[in-house]
């Protein structure tokens, strides 16, 4: 199949790695890149999905590991047996991460560990052992891109994911100023909500049933929409992004549900204004 909306070839030659490739979010982000021409390397913990991931894409397009980001020794391999295989890196997606969703009060320091080293640990490990391995002693640099959460007021019920991932943005801001020099390419995509097999079966089924309506759009990402962006950002559209947060949520940033509010709209659905005052 082709892509709906990049030309044929934008990517050949190129390699990219998309960790947590098995899935939603990675596996439609892989499958653009693939589509457009590069070589794509998906890893997970389970190997099943990522075959899954492999079967739908071009022949010879996508390679799979499994891997567990968060192990320091099981990333090195990776990233070593992407670049035997591959001889080059261009393009990291760090969205391998996730959460669970509890209140507060009783998230476990177990709990709160295991999510901070999903999501920063992580992304730190892969991003450290692409750059160190490839894209600074290969002198060609390269781009980097983590994948991060809307709203950025945090999510109740996420603490820990909203730290990890403020965390994340901060390290993305930061690594695009000392990599600059090694023309390393650093954003990170917060995304809002999208309608992945996760989203809609992993959390409470009343969150779920509501969450569409906290959009100002009133729907839910399409995980085409995401890997569209992804893909951009790989592409030469993507060359003078750096150091940047995009958020994609549908305005989710910057208002809960719709507007005007539900009781606030006259019945033609227009929002309240006020009185001008009489003029003296
Ligand atoms: C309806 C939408 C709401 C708005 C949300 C929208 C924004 C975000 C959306 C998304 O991110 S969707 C995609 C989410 N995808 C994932 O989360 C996938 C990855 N997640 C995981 O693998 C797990 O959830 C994990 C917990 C982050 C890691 O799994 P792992 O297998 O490493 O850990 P566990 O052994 O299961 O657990 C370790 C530890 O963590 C605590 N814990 C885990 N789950 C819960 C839970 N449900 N409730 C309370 N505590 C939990 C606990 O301390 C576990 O230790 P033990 O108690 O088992 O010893
Ligand atoms: N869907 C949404 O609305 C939003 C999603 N996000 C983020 O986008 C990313 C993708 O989300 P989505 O596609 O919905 O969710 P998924 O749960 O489908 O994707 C997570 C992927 O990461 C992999 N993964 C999890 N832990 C590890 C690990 N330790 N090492 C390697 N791979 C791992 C999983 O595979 P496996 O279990 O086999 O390892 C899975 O393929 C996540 O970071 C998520 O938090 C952010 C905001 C909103």
């Amino acid at each position: 199949m082709r892509s709906e909306l990049f030309r044929e070839g934008l990517l050949e030659g190129k390699v990219a790695i998309v960790t947590g490739g098995g899935s939603g979010l990675g596996r439609a982000a892989a499958l653009e890149l693939a589509r457009l021409g590069a070589r794509v390397a998906i890893c997970g913990r389970r190997r099943e999905p990522l075959e899954e991931t492999r079967s739908l894409a071009p022949d010879g397009a996508i390679t799979v590991d499994v891997c567990d980001v968060r192990e320091e020794q099981q990333v090195d391999a990776f990233v070593e047996q992407v670049l035997e295989r591959h001889g080059r890196i261009d393009f990291l997606l760090n969205n391998a991460g996730g959460q669970y969703m509890v209140p507060a009060e009783d998230i476990t320091p177990k709990g709160f560990r295991t999510v901070i080293r999903l999501n920063v640990e992580g992304t730190w490990l892969m991003t450290h052992a692409v750059a160190t391995k490839w894209m600074i002693p290969s002198g060609e640099g390269g781009k980097i891109c983590n994948v991060t959460l809307s709203p950025h007021h945090g999510l109740p019920g996420m603490a820990h994911s909203s730290a990890a991932r403020a965390a994340v943005e901060n390290l993305t801001r930061v690594l695009s100023i000392e990599w600059s020099r090694f023309n390393i390419r650093l954003t990170a995509i917060a995304a809002g909500h999208f309608e992945t097999e996760t989203l809609l079966t992993k959390y409470p089924e009343q969150v779920v049933r509501g969450v569409a309506k906290t959009v100002p759009l009133g729907r839910l990402g399409r995980p085409e929409e995401f890997a569209w962006l992804v893909a951009f950002l790989a592409s030469p559209g993507g060359d003078y992004f750096s150091g940047a947060i995009l958020t994609i949520d549908g305005a989710r940033d910057n208002w809960f549900g719709p507007y005007p509010p539900p009781g606030l709209a006259d019945e033609s659905g227009k929002p309240p204004a006020e009185a001008r005052r009489p003029r003296a």
